[in-house]
């Protein structure tokens, strides 16, 4: 019998009926569904019309596949809509964003791992060639993921001097994709990448600033918002086609890849995450994580 629960008054009201009706009937207990919680928060400024979206997945908003989903329907949506500029920030005082759900590639049958990566490629992609300004107010740490979220946005504005931020793939045994490696080159030079990618370093915000990992170091999450509103406001003027194709113009190189290498990388995803020394890496880890 299907029984949908409106309160726990229209359960009890429900039981006396249903007994009442008839003995043989049965009443299965079933606990009210939970409310549904946005993984991402969208709140548009009416008067500068630019969105605050804010990454809401507690403890620290690691990347799995519905929070991705999110994302990449609300950077669509501002697409829709002709946003004015996009603030990407976390609900989180201390996690910006802990970068890939580990779950999500640990012991996962392989349609869902496809399913993730997938997700996460066109959620990177719709964010990195948006048309609207974009800005990382990275108010927490911002490991892996977390960083490519916010190398992928025009502007990076760090609450320090306490967090840390950087593409730390191979301290897990596991490889930036190229993609990745793209997005941190253009932000911070060649050389710079490939001290970094190699050595996995993860930055305080004071050496993150002094390679132009970010943009700008301020002390609290308000001055982050002041300041990526900022950064956005300069565009008021500039003809918003000109600008989008700019932009699109200065990250060819990462978007053309991504549109002609999309299955490719996903079977190179595949093929290395399921390999088991992979999954044994993964494994530890996560167990080291726990441990904390
Ligand atoms: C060519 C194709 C090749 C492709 C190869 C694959 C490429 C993969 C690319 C990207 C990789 C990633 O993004 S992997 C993720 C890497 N992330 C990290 O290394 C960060 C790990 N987390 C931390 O360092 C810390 O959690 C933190 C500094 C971000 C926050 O510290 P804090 O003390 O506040 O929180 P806890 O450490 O206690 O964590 C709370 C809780 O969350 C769990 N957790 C943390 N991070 C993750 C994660 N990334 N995925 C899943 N779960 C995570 C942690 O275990 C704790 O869980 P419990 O509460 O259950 O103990």
């Amino acid at each position: 019998m299907a029984v949908v629960y409106r309160s726990w008054k229209a359960l009890t009201q429900n039981a006396i009926l249903t007994r009442s009706v008839s003995n043989s009937l049965r009443l299965y207990s079933q606990k009210p569904p939970a409310p549904v919680v946005p993984l991402v928060n969208v709140e548009v400024d009416d008067k500068s019309g630019v969105a605050v979206v804010t990454l809401n997945r507690p403890p620290v908003n690691s990347l799995n596949t519905p929070l991705l989903t999110e994302l990449g329907a609300a950077i669509k949506n501002l697409e829709d809509n002709k946003s004015r500029g996009m603030i990407l920030t976390s609900s989180s005082d201390t996690v910006f964003s802990a970068g890939l759900d580990i779950l999500e590639m640990y012991n996962t049958p392989k349609d869902q791992l496809s399913a993730f990566w997938t997700t996460l490629q066109s959620t990177w992609l719709s964010l990195y060639r948006s048309s609207f300004p974009t800005v990382a107010a990275i108010n927490g740490h911002s490991p892996a993921g977390g960083c490519l979220l916010a190398l992928s946005c025009e502007y990076r504005v760090m609450v320090g001097p306490k967090f840390s931020i950087g593409l730390n793939e191979t301290q897990l045994g596991i490889v930036a994709p190229p993609w990745f490696v793209i997005c941190m080159r253009d932000v911070i030079g060649h050389r710079q990448t490939e001290l970094a990618l190699t050595t996995g370093r993860l930055f305080s915000a004071p050496e993150a600033l002094k390679i132009g990992l970010i943009d700008s170091m301020v002390s609290n999450k308000a001055e982050a918002m002041a300041e990526a509103q900022k950064f956005i406001t300069q565009f008021a003027k500039i003809p918003p086609l000109a600008r989008k194709l700019t932009k699109e113009s200065v990250r060819g190189e990462g978007i053309r890849y991504m549109e002609d290498n999309m299955i490719d990388d996903l079977q190179i995803f595949m093929d290395l995450v399921t390999q088991p020394k992979i999954q044994k890496g993964l494994e530890m880890y996560l167990a080291t994580l726990k441990k904390k």
